[in-house]
């Protein structure tokens, strides 16, 4: 019987099997940031232990830098707390020999996008980051996933992990993605049908006709959400898409060792024969722009439908739904387009590249943030908000009342200064809509940047179909 890819990477990392079905599998790169590394890198201090191989190592602050006032120096614009917590990264890169991307630095960013933008990301390869949204990596068809702080150590020491084989789920999409609908609606729609927990224990691998076309944005987007499902493993098999994407990138290999890369990387699928655990097929033609309604994920519908009545729903989930709505203030059997917002978040992991931003700035393209909204637009990275302000995105969003900001993640996460207040509303492209997840009772709709321009600009959820209904 053939092989998935999930079990080629795995197989192709194994250093030794371990009691009790565990693995210990090498790990060829690691992602560092502010927040899941000190105690790591404290940990090798006090053993006084060095990295085994630093260069294998890439560290980056972006939870709590600001994203705006940003001193060109460093760090100066952070709250206290942030501030150490910045400075400490910058110290242990220097005293461990990790190479760090500083605050004003070209390659600065939120760490799940420069590792792709940077081809640190390389398909083949197991890269780790004390991060959950480490599955975006896996887009490249790289085994990505996201590890506890003192497992960061452990790499940091060993470069090795002793982990649990996880079981197989294959997601088979079909159909042409309609106008105005994108991954992200692909995948709250998906989290959606299978639940928050639906993937847990499985390392999901994408693929059919859908994720074929999908470029690889839409394809880390998708990668980036699977966490959001329960699993911690997304996987796409790498094709011309992916080389195309890597080919010139600083850290993708160059000249004859690009063409053996890519010799390599074309064995990267899994065999037709191969066997899963379980298969999820969902078909795309029909697909509606998806927003959140609660404070999980998975609790979200059609932006033409109505929040739901928790009396309707299956017994063991209304009083979740009920205390989610009241959380989220909203009634039960309203229409979702009737809810008024107060700010808009276009960034994250999830979307704030250069193909989201493009997307978003053709919604905002000479339209007006609606009057009392605050929105306003983060780039996943220096390059990227460097190239968005090359391409003119950058004119058309402020020219349409968005604040410009710099790469980070921002109000993705209350780690930082930007924040919602108590009770306000946000059209938020980000990944997660938990209480107080951007802020102490702020409330957070998920959606694509097409539909969170669509609610800047009307000042409530909205279809972006229908807004722009004509003008494509
Ligand atoms: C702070 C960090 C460890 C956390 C994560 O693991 O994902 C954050 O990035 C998040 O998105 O919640
Ligand atoms: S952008 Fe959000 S989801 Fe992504 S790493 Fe930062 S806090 Fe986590």
């Amino acid at each position: 019987m053939g092989r998935t890819l999930y079990a080629k990477l795995w197989d192709s990392h194994l250093v030794r099997a371990e009691e009790g079905g565990e693995d210990l599998i090498y790990i060829d790169r690691q992602l560092v940031h502010e927040v899941s590394s000190p105690q790591a890198f404290r940990a090798l201090a006090d053993a006084g232990r060095r990295l085994r191989r630093p260069e294998t190592h890439l560290a980056v602050a972006d939870h709590a830098v600001p994203t705006r006032a940003r001193s060109i120096s460093g760090h100066s614009g952070a709250d206290p707390v942030a501030a150490a917590q910045i400075a400490e990264l910058e110290t242990n890169a220097s005293d461990f020999g990790v190479r760090y991307h500083p605050l004003d630095g070209a390659g600065h960013g939120i760490v799940h996008v420069i590792g792709p933008e940077q081809g640190f990301t390389l398909p083949g390869i197991t890269l780790v980051c004390g991060d959950s949204h480490t599955t975006t990596h896996g887009a490249f068809g790289a085994l990505a996933f996201g590890i506890g702080a003192s497992e960061c150590g452990t790499v940091m020491a060993t470069q090795c992990l002793v982990q649990k084989r996880a079981a197989t789920m294959r997601v088979e999409l079909q159909g042409t993605l309609p106008a105005w609908t994108s991954a992200k609606d692909i995948a709250l729609a998906l989290i959606a049908q299978i639940g928050a927990q639906g993937a847990r224990g499985f390392a999901v691998e994408y693929a059919g006709p859908t994720i074929d076309a999908l470029d690889m944005a839409g394809r880390m987007t998708l990668c980036n959400m699977t966490i959001e499902a329960g699993s911690r493993i997304g996987l796409i098999a790498p094709d011309a898409t992916t080389f195309a994407y890597l080919k010139g990138r600083a850290g993708a290999p160059q000249g004859a060792d690009w063409d053996r890369a890519v010799a390599f990387w074309r064995t990267l699928s899994s065999d037709r024969d191969a066997a899963y655990d379980r298969v999820v097929t969902m078909d795309v033609s029909a697909l509606a722009p998806q927003v959140t309604w609660g404070t999980s994920p998975d609790q979200g519908a059609s932006v033409a439908g109505h929040v739901p009545d928790p009396d309707d729903a299956e017994p063991q989930l209304q009083a979740q739904i009920r205390r989610a709505l009241g959380y989220m203030d909203l009634t039960p059997g309203m229409a979702l387009t009737d809810i008024a917002i107060d700010r808009v978040f276009i960034g994250s992991c999830t979307n704030a590249r250069i193909e989201d931003l493009r997307m978003a700035a053709r919604v905002a393209s000479g339209r007006r943030v609606a009057s009392g909204v605050r929105a306003m637009v983060v780039p996943g990275s220096a390059a990227t908000r460097r190239h968005a302000e090359a391409e003119g995105l950058a004119d058309i969003f402020r020219a349409a009342g968005f604040e410009w900001r710099d790469a980070g993640c921002s109000m993705c996460v209350a780690m930082n200064d930007d924040r919602l207040a108590p009770g306000e509303r946000c059209a938020s492209t980000s990944n997660r809509n938990f209480e107080g997840r951007q802020g102490q009772g702020g409330r957070t709709h998920l959606m694509s940047p097409a539909s969170a321009v669509a609610a800047a600009v009307t000042g409530r959820i909205a279809d972006v179909r229908v807004l722009m209904a004509g003008a494509d």
